[in-house]
């Protein structure tokens, strides 16, 4: 992935979300974005994935140029898997139909159409169901597991993608802190097996640091620091969080 002075504003913002973001991304890096909210971490893996137009630079994905003026052909899109952070699940769709969705870019028009997977799309859903550890909730319906399960099963409809490129927007934000691990684990390491790239963000430094093997700090649309994980100091990731604006209009107040 390379990417060269991308600049971009929300339509009717008056601020850039991303300011002149550079950076080279090579395959199958696993890289953590951080940066406080606000930051443009969601607007970049927005922008990757295909979904925003009308930015400024220039932007090419697994070795394609991405059109400032237009979605990727839709050839191209199952290459790129997206995790969302409210997990984007069909909730009252069993685990097994949730994950065959990650499919549909792979699938002709007409199986599509009438939603009948061929052999080779339910052995890859499979496979991922197995891979995530979810292989006996398959006839669950989403809208009764817990947030854990849920973030398993969006992870696995995007392994059954079989994507070449991950992008996860704060993937375990609504995790308690031994099943954040575990999720990045599984993403990372389901990332690596496969020889993808994984990319995602997260507000939580000490998993950036535990998941992946460079960090982007972002701080205003801009990009901070880019640094190996090793190379990353306690004093930069402090100085990230520290220098948000607090929030206007909003006071707090003591629960007495
Ligand atoms: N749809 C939108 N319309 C207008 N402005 C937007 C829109 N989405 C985001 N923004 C603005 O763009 C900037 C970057 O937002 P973004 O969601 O990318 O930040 P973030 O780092 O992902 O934050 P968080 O950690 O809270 O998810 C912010 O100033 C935000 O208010």
């Amino acid at each position: 992935m390379q990417i060269e002075d991308l600049n971009f504003a929300h339509p009717g913002s008056d601020f850039p979300a991303l300011e002149r973001i550079s950076l080279g991304i090579s395959m199958g890096e696993s890289v953590a974005l951080l940066g406080p909210s606000g930051a443009g971490k969601t607007t970049l893996l927005t922008l990757l994935d295909g979904r925003l137009q009308g930015w400024r630079g220039r932007a090419s994905v697994l070795d394609a140029p991405l059109d400032p003026d237009q979605p990727p052909h839709r050839a191209r899109r199952p290459d790129t898997g997206f995790v969302f952070q409210e997990y984007a699940l069909v909730e009252r769709s069993s685990v097994l139909r949730n994950v065959l969705n990650g499919r549909l870019g792979r699938m002709s028009t007409l199986r599509a159409l009438f939603g009948s997977p061929a052999a080779h799309d339910l052995k890859a859903a499979l496979a991922a169901l197995a891979d995530c550890g979810i292989a006996d909730l398959a006839e669950r319906r989403v809208d009764s597991l817990s947030g854990g399960q849920r973030q398993r099963v969006a992870i696995a409809r995007c392994l059954a993608q079989e994507p070449r490129l991950i992008l996860a927007d704060e993937p375990v934000s609504s995790l308690d802190p031994a099943r954040a691990a575990e999720v990045l684990a599984l993403l990372t390491n389901a990332a690596r097996a496969r020889g993808a790239t994984a990319m995602f963000s997260s507000h939580q430094p000490s998993l950036a640091r535990r998941f992946a093997r460079r960090i982007i700090g972002m701080s205003s649309g801009r990009i901070v620091f880019d640094v190996p994980t090793s190379e990353l100091s306690e004093d930069a990731t402090e100085d990230l969080y520290r220098d948000t604006e607090p929030m206007p209009n909003v006071a707090l107040r003591a629960v007495s």
